[in-house]
């Protein structure tokens, strides 16, 4: 079925129309690509510094509880925002697993050295 409501093989103008449609979908989504690079670089410098003040004062890299209370928050906010929290979680756990990694790395390296 073509947008136009009819059976058999879509009329060319339709296409045309859904190719700009598509187009212009794409350029907002790669903006918003370039929005969470962003934002997860920004982050990543302010764990990295979170990084250094716990290898300087001999503090874990993981911090369990406060992992907790952000993925409790996180899920509520995807909830609200019709986000999937199963996802919402998955996606956090990926990044504070990147974090932690950073923070063993910046420990074993010494934090002078980091
Ligand atoms: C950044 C921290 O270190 C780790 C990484 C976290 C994160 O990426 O949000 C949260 C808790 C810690 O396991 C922190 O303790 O705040």
């Amino acid at each position: 079925m073509s947008a136009s409501g009819h059976a058999g093989a879509p009329r060319e103008a339709d296409v045309a129309r859904a190719r700009e449609l598509l187009g212009e979908e794409r350029r907002s989504i790669d903006n918003i690509d370039a929005a969470l690079v962003h934002l997860l670089a920004e982050r990543f410098s302010h764990t990295q510094r979170v990084g250094l003040l716990k290898a300087e004062h001999g503090l874990p890299p993981a911090d369990p509880a406060r992992e907790q209370q952000q993925i409790e928050r996180l899920r509520s906010l995807a909830d609200a925002a019709g986000l999937d929290p199963t996802f919402a979680e998955a996606f956090m756990r990926f990044i504070v697993t990147e974090v932690i990694r950073h923070h063993e790395r910046i420990r074993h390296e010494g934090a002078a050295g980091a």
